[in-house]
Parts: C-alpha cells; sequence; structure tokens
C-alpha cells in the first residue's frame, strides 16, 4: 500500500489492490466509482507516481497500438479522475473553510486551554515544588535506605554465610526432623490409638458402670430377698420352736390323759370285779334267803302239822317255834344284808356308770388330742420342710450375691499402731473417707503431701475386732460346705497383721483369727445340717512352702531332724482338676477342738524368725487345707468343697528388713514367691494365654484356687505407721489390681457319684 504521497495533496479514498502479485493502487470514490461506467481504473504504483509527478511514462511491455488504446484508455480516465478530483478540490476547499472554523474555534478553545495550561502549571509547579520537597525527602529516605540497605546487605551476607553453615547443618537436621515426624507422626498414631482406647475404656468404663450399678441392685434385692428369707425363717423357726413346745405340751397333756384313763380303766375293773363279787354275794344270800324261806315255809308246814298234833308234845312243839323264830331271825338279818348288798351294788354300779363317762370322756378327748398331735405333727414337718427349702433358698441366694460381688473379692485390713510406732505429732498415713459412696469401703494415703485413694470390697478400720472380721468372711465359708472351692489369703508386708487375722491370738477367744474361727462356724453348720440329711467328712492338711521347697507340718516322722523336713513334696493335678500333694499327712476330722490341736501342732512346727520389722515373723507361706465332702441321705446328693486358708509370708524391702545370711535367702525366696503370684493375677487379669502358674510352688498349689472356679478372698493387711507407707502403697496398690481382675466363675461341686477320697486344694 502507498502511503501519502510526497510533494501533492493524495485523495482521501485510495484503494490498494494486490493483482498477481503486483500491487496496484487505485484511488477511490466510492459513490463515484463504484457506479462508473469505466469500470475498476488500474494503473500502477509508478503511473500514479507518474501521475501525481505529472508524468507519464507508458510501460514498454505492449505493443504501440496496445499502449495507445491504453494511454488513451488511461487518458480518459486520468480525465476523469482530474474531474473527480476537482469536485474533490471544491469538497475540500469546503472542508477546509470548514476545518478554518474550527481550527479558530479550537485557536480559542486553545487559548482557553493555555490559560487553563497556565493555571495548571502554576499548580502543577507547586505541586513539582512540593515533589520535588517530597523527592529530596525521599532521596533522603533513599539514601538512608541505602546506607540501611548497605547494613542489610552486610547483615545479608552474614546470614548466607550462616545459612550456608545452616544448610551444612541442615541434612542431620533434616534428618532428625524426619525422624521426629516420623516419630511424631507414630505417636500421633499412638495418641489416637490411645484415644481411641481411651474412649473404648470410657464406654467399657460406663458399661462397667452401669453393670456395677445392675448388679448393685440386684444385689440390693437380693440382700431384701435374702433378708426376708431369714427373717422367714427366723419366724418360720419361732413358730417352729413354738410348735415344738405346743406339740410336747400336748404329748405330754396326752401321756397324763392315757395314764389317768389306764387308772380310771382300772379302777373300772376293780369295780366291775367287785360288783360281780357283789353279785354273787347277792346271789348267794339270795340263795340262802330261799332255801331259809323254802325252810321256814317246810317249818310252817311242819308247825301246822304239829299242830293238829295237839296232843303231841308242848316241849317239841316250843323247840319249833324256837326254831322257826331263829330262822326268821336269820331271815330278816339276811334280808337286811341283802338290802345293804343291794345298796352297795347301787352304789358301785353307779360308780360304774360315772367310770364309765368319765373313761368316755378322756377317750373322746384322747381321739381329740390324738387328732391335734397328727396336726401338729403335720404342721411340723411342714415347717421342716419350708426350713429345708428355707435354707436352699438362702444357699442360692447367697452364691448369687457372692458371684455377683466377684469371685476374687479383696478386703483391706489396717492394723492399730503398735506401742513403738506411736505417731508423735506426724500427721495420719492413713485415713479412711467418711462419703457415703465409699463409707466402710475406701482407704486413702498420705505419702510425701500426696494423697493416694483405694477402694476395695471391704476395709477393716484398726478399731475393727475379728468378730467384724469374720462376720464379713463368714458366708464365703459357708460356701465351702455348700460344695464350693474357697480361698482365703492374707497378703502384706512382714508385721502387718496377716498372722493376727489369719490366726490371731493363741489362747485369746476374742482374738481368735479367721482359721480357728471358720473351723468352728463349719462344725456348728455341719451340725445343723444334720438335721437336714446331711452327713459330712472332713480332713485336713497343713504345710508351709519355705524356701521354695515344701513342708508337711502334720507329719509324725519329724523329731526335729532335718531329714524329714528335706523330704521332696510333688505338686499333682488330675485329670478332674483336683491337686495333690504326694505323701502330704491328711488327717480325719470330727471336731474343731481336733482340729484346734492340729493347728497348734502345726504352728509350733512352722518356720518363725525375728526381723528387724517383727518378733516372730512367718519365713513361710503358710497353707491350711480343709476338704469337705458331704452326703444327704434323703436326696443322694453329694457335694465336694475345700476350704483353703493362707497365711502369706510378708513382703519386705531387703534394705529394710536388714536380712542377712540365712534370712535374706528366706527374704528373697519369699519376695521372689509373692511376685509370681502377681505375676499370675495380672496375667489372670489380661487374660493372657499363658499364665505362669508355675513359677512359683505357692502359685503351682493354688492353681485351681486362683485360675479356676472357685471362690477366693485376699485380704491385704496394712500397718498405718508413716516409716510403712512405701510398702503400705505397695500392697494396696497391689490389692486394687487383684481387685479388677476376673477370674472365671464360681462353680460348686455337687454330684451322685462315688468321691475322690483323697484331699485334694481344689
Ligand atoms: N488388728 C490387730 N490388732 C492388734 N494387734 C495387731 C493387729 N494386727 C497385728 N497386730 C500385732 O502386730 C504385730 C505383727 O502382726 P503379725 O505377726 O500378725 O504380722 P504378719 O503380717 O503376720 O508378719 P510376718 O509377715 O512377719 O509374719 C503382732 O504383734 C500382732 O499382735
Amino acid at each position: 500500500m502507498v502511503g501519502p504521497a510526497s510533494g501533492g495533496r493524495i485523495p482521501r479514498q485510495v484503494l490498494s489492490v494486490v493483482n498477481g502479485g503486483q500491487e496496484t493502487v487505485m484511488p477511490v470514490r466510492p459513490a463515484s466509482i463504484a457506479g462508473s461506467d469505466f469500470g475498476p481504473i488500474e494503473f500502477t504504483k509508478e503511473d500514479v507516481e507518474a501521475l501525481l509527478n505529472e508524468r507519464i511514462k507508458p510501460k514498454n511491455k505492449f505493443s504501440l497500438k496496445e499502449k495507445c488504446d491504453a494511454m488513451n484508455d488511461y487518458i480518459k480516465r486520468l480525465r476523469l479522475c482530474i474531474k473527480w478530483f476537482q469536485e474533490l478540490e471544491g469538497d475540500l476547499l469546503l472542508e477546509q473553510e470548514e476545518h478554518w472554523k474550527m481550527l479558530e474555534s479550537a485557536e480559542k478553545k486553545c487559548s482557553d486551554m493555555e490559560m487553563l495550561m497556565g493555571e495548571k502549571e502554576e499548580e502543577l509547579n507547586s505541586i513539582i515544588m512540593a515533589l520535588r520537597k517530597n523527592y529530596t525527602a525521599l532521596q533522603e529516605k533513599c539514601a538512608k535506605e541505602e546506607s540501611d540497605k548497605l547494613a542489610a546487605m552486610v547483615s545479608l551476607t552474614k546470614e548466607k554465610d550462616a545459612r550456608l553453615s545452616a544448610e551444612r547443618s541442615r541434612s542431620p537436621i533434616l534428618e532428625e526432623l524426619e525422624r521426629a515426624q516420623r516419630e511424631s507422626s507414630s505417636a500421633n498414631q499412638k495418641i489416637l490409638s490411645l484415644n481411641d482406647m481411651y474412649k473404648r475404656l470410657q464406654e467399657y468404663n460406663t458399661s462397667l458402670q452401669q453393670y456395677n450399678s445392675k448388679l448393685q441392685s440386684e444385689l440390693n434385692q437380693n440382700n431384701e430377698i435374702l433378708k426376708n428369707v431369714e427373717k422367714e425363717k427366723v419366724a418360720v423357726l419361732e413358730n417352729l420352736s413354738s410348735l415344738r413346745g405346743y406339740c410336747t405340751s400336748l404329748q405330754d397333756q396326752l401321756t397324763a390323759t392315757k395314764a389317768s384313763s389306764n387308772e380310771t380303766m382300772k379302777l373300772k375293773e376293780a369295780l366291775a370285779s367287785e360288783v360281780g363279787g357283789l353279785r354273787l354275794d347277792l346271789q348267794q344270800v339270795r340263795d340262802e334267803r330261799d332255801r331259809q324261806l323254802s325252810q321256814v315255809e317246810e317249818l310252817s308246814a311242819e308247825v301246822l302239822k304239829y299242830k293238829e298234833w295237839t296232843g303231841k308234845s308242848a316241849g317239841e312243839l316250843e323247840n319249833l317255834t324256837t326254831k322257826s323264830n331263829e330262822l326268821e331271825a336269820t331271815c330278816a338279818s339276811q334280808n337286811d344284808q341283802i338290802k345293804k348288798l343291794q345298796e352297795k351294788l347301787d352304789a358301785a354300779e353307779y360308780k360304774l356308770e360315772m367310770s364309765d363317762s368319765s373313761a368316755f370322756e378322756i377317750r373322746t378327748g384322747y381321739e381329740e388330742q390324738k387328732k391335734v398331735n397328727s396336726e401338729l405333727q403335720f404342721r411340723l414337718a411342714e415347717a421342716e420342710l419350708k426350713l429345708v427349702e428355707g435354707e436352699s433358698v438362702r444357699k442360692k441366694l447367697h452364691n448369687t450375691i457372692l458371684e455377683l460381688k466377684g469371685n476374687i473379692r479383696v478386703f483391706c485390713r489396717v492394723r492399730p499402731l503398735l506401742f513403738d510406732e506411736a505417731a508423735g505429732d506426724e500427721p495420719k498415713a492413713v485415713s479412711f473417707p467418711t462419703t457415703t459412696e465409699n463409707l466402710g469401703r475406701g482407704i486413702e494415703l498420705l505419702q510425701h503431701g500426696q494423697k493416694h485413694s483405694f477402694v476395695y470390697d471391704k476395709v477393716f478400720v484398726p478399731e475393727s475386732s475379728q468378730e467384724e472380721v469374720f462376720v464379713e468372711v463368714s458366708q464365703l465359708v459357708q460356701s465351702a460346705l455348700d460344695g464350693y472351692k474357697v480361698c482365703i489369703f492374707a497378703y502384706g508386708q512382714t508385721g502387718s497383721g496377716k498372722t493376727h487375722t489369719m490366726m490371731g491370738t493363741p489362747g485369746n477367744d476374742d482374738d481368735k483369727g479367721l482359721i480357728p474361727r471358720s473351723l468352728e462356724q463349719i462344725f456348728e453348720c455341719r451340725q445343723t445340717l444334720q438335721n437336714q440329711g446331711w452327713k459330712y467328712e472332713m480332713q485336713v492338711s497343713m504345710l508351709e512352702i519355705y524356701n521354695e521347697t515344701i513342708r508337711d507340718l502334720l507329719t509324725t516322722s519329724r523329731t526335729g531332724s532335718t531329714d524329714s523336713r528335706a523330704k521332696q513334696y510333688a505338686i499333682k493335678h488330675d485329670a478332674n482338676g483336683n491337686t495333690h500333694v504326694s505323701d502330704l499327712t491328711v488327717v480325719d476330722v470330727h471336731s474343731s477342738r481336733e482340729v484346734a490341736f492340729l493347728l497348734n501342732r502345726a504352728a509350733q512346727s512352722r518356720s518363725v524368725g525375728m526381723t528387724q520389722m517383727n518378733e516372730q515373723s512367718s519365713r513361710s507361706h503358710f497353707v491350711f487345707t480343709m476338704r469337705i465332702m458331704g452326703v444327704n441321705e434323703g436326696t443322694e446328693q453329694q457335694v465336694q468343697g475345700v476350704l483353703n486358708l493362707i497365711d502369706l509370708a510378708g513382703s519386705e524391702r531387703l534394705s529394710k528388713s536388714g536380712s542377712t545370711g540365712d534370712r535374706l535367702k528366706e527374704t528373697q525366696a519369699i519376695n521372689k514367691s509373692l511376685s509370681s503370684l502377681s505375676d499370675v493375677i495380672f496375667a489372670l487379669a489380661k487374660k493372657d494365654e499363658h499364665v505362669p502358674f508355675r513359677n512359683s510352688k505357692l502359685t503351682y498349689l493354688l492353681q485351681p484356687c486362683l485360675g479356676g472356679d472357685s471362690k477366693t478372698l485376699m485380704v491385704v493387711n496394712v500397718s498405718p505407721a508413716p516409716s510403712s507407707i512405701n510398702e503400705s502403697l505397695c500392697s494396696l496398690r497391689f490389692a486394687a489390681r487383684v481387685n479388677a481382675c476376673e477370674i472365671g466363675t464360681p462353680r460348686r461341686q455337687t454330684s451322685v457319684k462315688q468321691l475322690d477320697a483323697r484331699l485334694s486344694y481344689g
């Protein structure tokens, strides 16, 4: 395309056409050209230039004619163009005028603008001045910034250096960071899982709490029922005893009535025989009278005959008359006799009648009493049946209560401060919460100003008597008679009161411990249950585990020589879940006195020594076992219970006990077996597949009691002395974990088959 030609005025409308690779420029006036008769005007750039320069240089590539034609044609067109240019010029002139006018107005506007511009310039100048000022300020600032920048640059380089050194130390840090991140993520995961577990534990806890409250309410209900049953039992027993009293009084009455009836019968018989005799006498008298009358008649007849014989001698007549008078007198006296006899007979008959009626009365009374008696006998039998039923309900409820309470239960007993432990001004190390929730169940320990709280099934305060402790245990002991395996063991630091709790003080009735009290209860109950048809056989054995060796405490072969003590006793569990100790002395017992005698013997054989903590310290675990076999002849039911009462050796810290030599060996053996016991308990609590019963003689012996279907009670003994606070805390923590254990379900051993006669531990 061609721009405005230099030196000439170019029409405003010029078309640039590219045709066959050659560029063509056409001046265009759309209205006139588009509708012109000449068709499109074609000329080259040079033509246009020549036209504009008023020079035409036709090209030589055409023939002359063609060129002439083209020139003519071109001239024609040029003329047209000139014409159009002239028109255009006129238009332009007009336009120029308009432009001039516009220019004038523009100039005016320009002068206005200039004025405005002047004003604006002034304004701008002032702005510029201000800007300059700003600029100088900015420059100053900039210089300052520059210096700052320089300082920053210096610090940047320093930082860069530091960064470089940091970069160098970065890689190990990064590694560490990665490791830390890994650890953190695993810790996070752990936290998450712990949170999860915590949530689950909380849920479990709430469900346990709900379950616990349910159990508590069930327990309360059962306790209520038990109380009612006990009340009913008492009422029935009272009723029974009053019925028995009434029955005996009736029996007495009956025998008295029977005796009086017999007497009356005898009297009656005597009277009857008397009446018979009197009748005989009467008959005889009557016969005599008749005979006499006939004699009188005969004599009268003779008198008449003699009267007829008037002539006969007056002497004979007289004789006859006297005879007759005599006979008449005899007759009269006999009549009197007959009268008397009749009277006697009447009286005897009256008496007979009377005695008949009284005999009848007595007989009816007797019959009535017999009826009352049989009724009473019936009621007695009914009451006895009720009693048996009540007893079985009691047993059931009692066992349900124990099951609800859990088959491993924990009691805590705090002994009083001993004489040499007087606390002085020190604050009390042990206290007992008084809130209703934990009353009688809670204990608090103060260690280094920190309070540790524990809750057990029962907590006995120092003032609790042996009787109070036994009352809580007696139901468990009763279970052994009902056919359960029962295991009660005392645990605690040395000198904390285990032996006191289990054995008590010999020779002091009030201070008897759990073992003698349990035995008394068992033998008393045996007596009561005999009335219900139960017959019991009991066997006891006593052993101690000293330095991981079993010793038979009832062996008679021991004469103080250590050889018999060294005998190896093997513990065996049979297929029925019973545990036996080979060669152990087993004694049949029939009374609590017999057992007391054996206990005394065993106590003398026990390994006891003096430690810094206890003058009479048990250096071994003492295991008392009673096997109870009961048979009910009426129901043919058999029960097989086991009662294990264990006084464990006291745990103690070597540092504190000051043990050396043999004592040290003992202490180590004691601590090892106690830690085995805690391992077993915890494995059971965690429901581990493997429970390390075999790790010690004690745990292996007690395997059926700890791991199976027995009812187990741990009495944790605690000393209140501030000097023993650490040991007390350890014992209480262990007890708390035991309390949280859930091991097996107690099972009653009842059968109708032949019982195994050997003594077993479970
Ligand atoms: N409840 C109590 N009331 C009065 N005295 C008690 C009580 N408990 C323990 N004692 C006394 O405390 C002392 C230590 O008690 P005990 O011998 O029973 O402890 P222990 O735990 O069996 O010790 P070890 O493990 O060393 O045999 C004894 O003198 C005992 O009489």
